[in-house]
This record gives C-alpha cells, structure tokens and sequence, in this order.
C-alpha cells in the first residue's frame, strides 16, 4: 500500500498549493501559540479558502481549551483534530470529529497500552520524545522501538529527505508526518524539501 504523507506546520498559502500540488494526502495546522508554526485562527482560515478536494486539513492542538478547538472548527474546514499534549481519550473524543493521538516515545512507553486507551483514534502518531518540548523537535528516534499495534501508525519526529526512505523500510507505517524536514526556517517550507520527500516516499 502507498504510505501517505502530512506535511505539517504549514503557516502560507503558496506552501499548501505546493504541497497539494506533489501529491500530499494532508496539511496539519499548529494551533499551539508557543509553537513557531502557530496560526491563528483568521490565519488558518484564510490560507485553507477554496483549497482543492481530497485533502485532509488536520487541527494540532497541544492541551488546548474547548473554547479554541471549537472556534477552530467552526471557521476552518479541519476533518481531523491531532492532540499532541496530555489529552485524554475523553478529551480526544468530545468534538465528533476522528483524532489521531500523538504519543511521544519516552523509554518506558507501551505503544500497546497506549493503542488500547486512545482504542477510538483513527491512528497513534510517534514522535521523538525531548524534555518539555511538545513536538517539532526535528529529531528522529529509534525506530526498532515501535511495536506491532491494532492501529494505523503515522510516523514522525526528524524525518527528512534523506531518512525518510529508510523510515518506510524499516517502520512500514501507514502514513509519515513531516515538519522542519521541509523547511528553510521554522514555519517556512521549502518547495524543493517538500519535492525531495514525496519522491522519496514513492521510492520507499
Ligand atoms: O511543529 C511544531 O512546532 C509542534 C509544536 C507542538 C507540537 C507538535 C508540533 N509539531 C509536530 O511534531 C511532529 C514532528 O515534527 P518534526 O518533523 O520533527 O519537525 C509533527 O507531527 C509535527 O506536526
């Protein structure tokens, strides 16, 4: 099966067009003020307009209130929401709405555990763990960690061009997330970067 793609942290217009324009199956907006890729919510508003069909905006909110994920939903056209703080399967399942759930891969995680808590996740996405530092940490993280689990994985955490062929391989995951491994400077895409990895991920 193809694996799919989420470019993630996308803060302009030109990059979402680019981006759909090579293939990619989903855009992921920060809505995360501490986050460098943070949009607003006019922002995200505006630079999803009139996009294309088939492509799947995803919401990333890190121990978010109600009150901004729902102003969230009601002006931007998000079809799937990412939590990727301390959100419990409650909190995940409370807006209707299908969620992936990000699990930072400290040591002593249970991938399998974690399956069986966020059981109504669409997905667990894997991400590199680091001291108080939610996500978008650029780094990778072993990758022989990540158990079998009864769930679509999606991989993240310091994938670039040049890893990504070998995190296919190796991981076999249903989709990849990518951040600062397409960028120039945090929020900012690099169009040759995002090139590079779709071609890579259709080599993988
Ligand atoms: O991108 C951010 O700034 C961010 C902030 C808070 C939580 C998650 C964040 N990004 C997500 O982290 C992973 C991995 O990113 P990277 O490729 O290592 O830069 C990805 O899901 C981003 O969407």
């Amino acid at each position: 099966m193809r694996t799919r793609v989420k470019i993630c942290g996308i803060t302009r217009r030109q990059d979402a067009e680019f981006a759909i324009e090579m293939g990619v199956d989903a855009l992921g907006l920060v809505f995360y003020e501490p986050s460098p890729r943070a949009v607003t919510v006019a922002q995200a508003a505006e630079l999803t307009r009139d996009l294309p069909p088939f492509v799947s905006i995803i919401g990333l909110f890190v121990d978010a209130s109600p009150a901004l994920i729902n102003e969230v939903l009601d002006n931007v056209p998000v079809s799937m929401l990412q939590f990727h703080g301390d959100e419990s399967p409650n909190d995940c399942s409370s807006y209707g709405l299908p969620y992936l759930k990000a699990i930072r891969m400290q040591e002593n995680v249970s991938l399998i555990t974690q399956a069986v808590t966020y059981q109504h996740a669409a997905g667990l996405l894997l991400d590199s763990y680091q001291v108080g530092v939610p996500g978008g940490t650029g780094k990778t993280f072993d990758w022989s960690r990540i158990s079998p689990i009864d769930k679509p994985v999606i991989l993240a955490g310091g994938l670039t061009p040049d890893n990504v062929r070998n995190a296919i391989n190796d991981v076999n995951p249903y989709a990849v997330d990518v951040s600062g491994g397409v960028e120039t400077a945090k929020g900012i895409k690099s169009h040759a970067k995002i090139s590079a990895f779709m071609q890579e991920v259709a080599n993988g």
